[in-house]
């Protein structure tokens, strides 16, 4: 009987623990405790029902190309509730000049496949399309000149496509994406597949058009009931006597006899443990452990507040068709990025009804999370109002703050996760999960979180299984 400890009832947490139990169905023999801090599993995976609106309080999607959590949801029964974003209306807007102004249609990121759409495009200026298309040009002294060393995603986009690309489309892009500074997010960990398309074709819009006609499907994938159903699916399949809420754990040690876990409630033992708590909390329980895995877990983090307001009539209150707009750093709005929910999706409003989304990041989120709902939600609505024009009263709103959630890969991240994986495989039984490690999204958080849990219950004798994951 091998005895697991799993820390922290988020995603990969709760990933984690649905696996371990799949195992014990194919005969696997575990006791699993997971230990979760607070009263509420799904970290921050929360959907809130109020009325016909389905308000995501965190991630509203997850991204179609990773499969992880789509076959998740299909294994969860959820075949059904898998719904894809409205892309045909697809259109994402950028704050320019106090104005919004539509990206230019069939971008990748901040890479064109269609280049006449971009000329097209009142977005850019002449120099900065010239410096488009003479990126296909520069292609093979852009692979010879491909650095051997990481750098940040500013250097990477400014090297291939030049500072009004960079400034305009690049710098929104990534704090709308992973809620950094695009000078200090390591390319190779947040734009990997650009990273190789650079190696193979030099020229990134090269790259793509070589892939164009890959088939097409929408760039965001949700469950129709909302995001929360995955984690009460997953909740539901898990014996419940695995669980224990409110429980935070005190500390964690490693010695002859396996791993001690210590909470309020006493000391148990146990052979693995699955640390899947935010890397703040990982890096302060481990740091006793190994000192020298602290310093490799030590990292930025950007928070978030995200406001909800849902309106009965989206007539009293037109937003530009598409899914929501992004807002450069170093604007004069406090807004990180709103999102239209309501023509992002289908069935998230009650008939004719709007769902708008609102964020704050860095300081804005910072200074944010010390006031109260109503304050918050008053500032979201004037700023809101600012962009869009006058907003009517909301008929629902959902104010929620996510301190330090999402973890900033900084340029040579790839390196730490490299040392930090030596010092975690000298320690027998340990796996680190969660957004801090190697990758950012639902399904990489999933799929991490299941190989951990096959390797753990001794079924990666079937590699080839871990590999599908
Ligand atoms: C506020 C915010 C956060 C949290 C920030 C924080 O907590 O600080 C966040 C996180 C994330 N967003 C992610 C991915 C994407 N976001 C996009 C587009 C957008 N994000 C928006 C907002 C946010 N997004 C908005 C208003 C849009 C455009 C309109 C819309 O669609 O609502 C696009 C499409 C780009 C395009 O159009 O090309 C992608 C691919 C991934 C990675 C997933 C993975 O790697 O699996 C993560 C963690």
């Amino acid at each position: 009987m091998k005895r697991v400890a799993i820390v922290g009832g988020g995603v990969a947490g709760l990933a984690a623990a649905y696996e371990l139990a799949q195992q014990t169905h194919n005969g696997a023999s575990l006791q699993v405790v997971l230990f979760e801090a607070s009263t509420r599993l799904g970290g921050i995976i929360e959907t809130v029902h109020e009325g016909e609106f389905v308000i995501e309080c965190g991630p509203d999607a997850w991204v179609t190309e990773k499969p992880w959590a789509r076959e998740l949801a299909e294994e969860l029964g959820l075949g059904d509730e898998v719904m894809p974003s409205n892309d045909a209306t697809r259109k994402t807007y950028v704050l320019v000049d106090k104005k919004l102004q539509a990206m230019p249609d069939g971008m990748r990121m901040m890479v064109p496949v269609d280049l006449d759409a971009l000329d097209a495009s009142e977005m850019f200026s002449a120099a900065a399309k010239r410096a488009y298309r003479e990126e296909v040009g520069r292609a093979e002294q852009l692979r010879a000149d491909a650095p051997d060393e990481d750098e940040s995603v500013a250097e990477f986009i400014r090297r291939h496509f030049g500072e009004e690309v960079l400034t305009k489309i690049g710098a929104p892009l990534l704090s709308g994406v992973f809620g950094g500074d695009v000078s200090k997010l390591s390319v190779r960990a947040v734009m990997t597949p650009f990273v190789a398309m650079e190696r193979e074709h030099g020229s990134l819009i090269v790259a793509l058009q070589a892939r164009a006609g890959a088939k097409k499907h929408s760039v965001f994938t949700t469950l129709r009931s909302g995001m929360g159903t995955l984690v009460d699916r997953m909740i539901a399949a898990i014996p419940e006597d695995w669980i224990r809420l409110a429980a935070e754990v005190q500390f964690v040690s490693c010695g002859d006899e396996g791993w001690l876990v210590g909470t309020a409630r006493g000391v148990e033992r146990f052979d693995a443990v699955m640390m899947a708590a935010p890397v703040d909390v990982a890096c302060s329980l481990l740091k006793p452990v190994d000192a020298e895995m602290a310093p490799l877990m030590e990292m930025e983090a950007s928070s978030a507040v995200v406001v909800a307001f849902g309106f009965p009539g989206a007539t009293k209150f037109p937003v530009p068709p598409g899914f929501g707009f992004l807002v450069p750093p170093g604007s004069d709005s406090l807004l990180l990025a709103a999102t239209f929910v309501d023509q992002k999706f289908e069935d998230r409003v009650p008939q004719g009804g709007r769902l708008v989304r609102a964020f704050f990041g860095g300081k804005a989120a910072e200074r944010l999370m010390r006031c109260r709902n109503d304050e918050t939600a008053a500032v979201a609505r004037m700023e809101l109002a600012r962009i869009l024009g006058p907003l009517p009263e909301p008929q629902v709103t959902v104010v929620r703050r996510w301190p330090r959630s999402l973890p900033q890969y900084a340029v040579g991240h790839l390196k730490r996760m490299k040392k930090l994986d030596e010092r975690v495989s000298a320690l027998d039984g340990l796996s680190l999960l969660g957004n801090g490690y190697r990758g950012v999204g639902v399904p990489d958080l999933i799929r991490d979180a299941r190989v951990a849990a096959r390797r753990i219950a001794g079924a990666n004798k079937d590699l080839a299984g871990v590999a599908e994951l």
